[in-house]
């Protein structure tokens, strides 16, 4: 096949990397992904699938980069790579070309996001190593919730010097406005003035999107905040999170915040939510029902926040293949009216290519 022209998008995420080539007209020829990091994992290519061990994510993209190269898909034959980078912090809002100053700030970030910020340098230093010549991009998910209010951003502290950058950023700003750009061509519908979207992946999160832009959202300060996660707590009080610091010491305490709640942790058995739906156990149906149930009640804030409600729009692995939490998250919405229920399927890959490109092109 050949790459001239075409953008290689990565986009990895906390347990998974998915990968796709766009062609220099924005159209995807490949895409492919690495699921189930940390065990036995699988890569998919097109229409090739193998199952490998994946202790981590570094296999992970070695293993994908190799599956590309037996495609033809060589680096140094690509215009350019582009990649997810899921905090950029209060600096970087808009999508850069990765430059030292910019590798820098975004490793800067990383104690932000620890579940994927590392993951996104990897791979921006796996290829740096291959191709150095080889212009890299980054969009920001943080940079779709640059622009909300003050009294959504801000957290009740003092303003003192151990308080600073402490804030809410908010995250799946890709997806969401992947979302609202492609609104129309998906749905056929004109985009609604007060849009409620849920991303719900292995990380979840609700948006208010007023008029096309964020004014809310349920990710704060790092992914943890927010509705259950597959692996994560979502909002818990700071007090509990001083008692297990305490308890257990830092670094256990962020272990299990971040690695061991959620899905994972109610079930005791699985992060993923189609386990769970498969699973003939108690304790996966009470975490199933803890996040559709946290979902509606997030969603009830974020209803507050835009003042009402035009359509609902879910997204992401759970949100667009699991038709009973969609129903159960909706079903306890129905106080906020009968309104339009949609299913947009993620395109973070897509619009990653498109900020490269428009970058590369000077139209940025
Ligand atoms: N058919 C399905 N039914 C239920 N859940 C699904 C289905 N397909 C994918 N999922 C769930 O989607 C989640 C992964 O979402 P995804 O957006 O791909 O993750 P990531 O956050 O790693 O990008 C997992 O919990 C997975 O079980
Ligand atoms: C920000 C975040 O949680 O990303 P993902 O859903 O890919 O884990
Ligand atoms: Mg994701």
């Amino acid at each position: 096949m050949a790459a001239g022209g075409s953008i290689l998008v990565v986009n990895a995420g906390s347990s998974s990397i998915k990968v796709a080539v766009f062609d220099d007209g924005l159209r995807a020829t490949l895409s492919g992904a690495v699921t189930g990091i940390g065990g036995r994992g699988e890569i998919r290519l097109g229409t090739d699938t193998r199952a490998a061990d994946l202790p981590d994510h570094t296999a992970a993209l070695a293993a994908l980069l190799e599956a590309l190269a037996g495609q033809g898909i060589t680096l140094a034959d690509l215009r350019a790579a582009a990649h997810r980078v899921v905090h950029g912090g209060a600096s970087l809002t808009r999508p850069h070309q990765v430059t030292p100053e910019i590798r820098e700030a975004i490793a800067a970030c990383a104690p932000l996001a620890p579940l994927h910020n590392p993951h996104n340098l990897a791979a921006i230093d796996a290829i740096a190593e291959l191709a150095p010549d080889l212009p890299q991009c980054a969009s920001f998910d943080t940079a779709f919730h640059a622009g909300n209010p003050a009294l959504a951003t801000r957290y009740a502290l003092p303003d003192i010097e151990a308080t600073r950058g402490i804030r809410r950023y908010g995250f799946h700003g890709i997806s969401y406005a992947a979302m609202v750009r492609g609104w129309t061509d998906v749905t056929g519908t004109a985009l609604p003035h007060r849009l409620l979207a849920l991303h719900l992946g292995n990380g979840a999160s609700i948006c208010a999107i007023r008029d096309g832009r964020s004014v809310a959202t349920t990710m704060g300060y790092s992914p943890l905040e927010g509705v259950t996660m597959g692996t994560r707590t979502g909002s818990i009080d700071g007090n509990a999170v001083l008692h297990l610091a305490e308890t257990l010491g830092i670094e256990a305490a962020r272990h299990m915040l971040n690695h061991k709640s959620g899905l994972l942790g109610l079930s005791g058995l699985s992060h993923d939510m189609r386990t769970l739906e498969q699973a003939d156990s108690a304790a996966a149906r009470f975490a199933i029902d803890h996040f559709c149930y946290w979902a509606a009640r997030h969603s009830g804030s974020m209803i507050a926040a835009m003042e009402g409600l035009d359509a609902i729009a879910f997204t992401g692995g759970i949100g667009e293949n699991a038709g009973a939490v969609r129903d159960s998250i909706t079903v306890r919405l129905a106080w906020a009216g009968d309104v339009p229920v949609h299913v947009v399927p993620a395109q973070e890959e897509r619009r990653i290519a498109s900020d490269a490109a428009a970058l590369l092109d000077g139209t940025a």
